[in-house]
């Protein structure tokens, strides 16, 4: 969301960025996937002469956003840090935008449940060869690529939930005054627009993973990636975030 971009929320040009973001999603998918799941890497603990007690992807991954952070990364409403107590001032002066999100916005970070279903849930599905090949830091940066973009796609909910609620207050406040998490599930929910998406992420993945060689008449080899196994990571855990991320704003929008 750019700074500025604040009159032009809608419902129209959210989804316009979601379905951008999904090209984000799937080319770092197909370049995580090149390597095996490398196990270590999130096993290994750092020796304690490392003053660091974690993993090694945490390591790296803590680091990085750090580092990010001191160019100002998260103060943009749609980045939400994996390790919030982590992060250093910005040393760049602050760009002011009209907030376009409640304050409550910031509360709202589902980032610890991306990575546990990323770990544990994604890999073994999306990775073919489970063991290690060594290749920790260029994996962990693959790692690091895609995380960040599912969670700028997932968090991008609090800017649905926003649009939603402003185009039907009358529908949407006494369900919040309520704390009705299910009738505002329910509310904000197009089973339409969802199988339209998964149907779309399915073709991209098909599109983008598939070898392109300047011989016409060469004969099809199998696509990079699984595109059924791409349409299930939205059904399953990209979606079903992005809406549990909906509902916990609108529950804090009218505090
Ligand atoms: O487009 C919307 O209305 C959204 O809320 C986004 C989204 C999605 O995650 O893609 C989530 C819930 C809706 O059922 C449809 C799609």
């Amino acid at each position: 969301m750019a700074c500025g971009d604040a009159d032009k929320l809608c419902l129209d040009s959210i989804r316009k960025s979601l379905i951008r973001q999904e090209d984000t999603i799937i080319f770092n998918l197909i370049e995580r996937i090149k390597f095996p799941i490398n196990p270590t890497l999130y096993k290994q603990q750092l020796p304690p002469s490392s003053n660091f007690s974690g993993s090694l992807f945490q390591y790296l991954f803590q680091e990085t956003e750090s580092l990010q952070s001191k160019v100002g990364r998260y103060l943009a409403p749609e980045e939400n840090p994996f390790f919030p107590d982590n992060l250093s001032d910005s040393i760049i002066p602050l760009t002011k935008c009209t907030p376009v999100l409640h304050p409550a916005a910031e509360s709202v970070n589902v980032n610890e449940k991306i990575l546990d279903i990323y770990i544990n849930q994604m890999l073994p599905l999306f990775c073919t060869e489970v063991n290690d090949d060594a290749n920790f830091a260029t994996t962990a940066a693959c790692d690091i690529q895609l995380l960040q973009a599912l969670s700028r796609r997932i968090h991008y909910g609090k800017f649905v939930a926003e649009v939603k609620f402003r185009d039907s207050i009358d529908e949407y406040k006494p369900f919040i005054l309520a704390q009705d998490r299910d009738a505002l599930m329910k509310l904000l929910t197009f089973e339409a627009v969802e199988e339209m998406v998964k149907k779309r992420v399915a073709k991209k993945a098909k599109v983008f993973g598939q070898e392109v060689s300047l011989n016409d008449n060469a004969e099809e080899v199998k696509g990079k990636i699984d595109p059924l196994l791409v349409s299930r990571l939205y059904d399953e855990w990209v979606m079903p975030l992005t809406k549990l991320v909906e509902v916990e704003y609108l529950l804090r929008r009218l505090d």
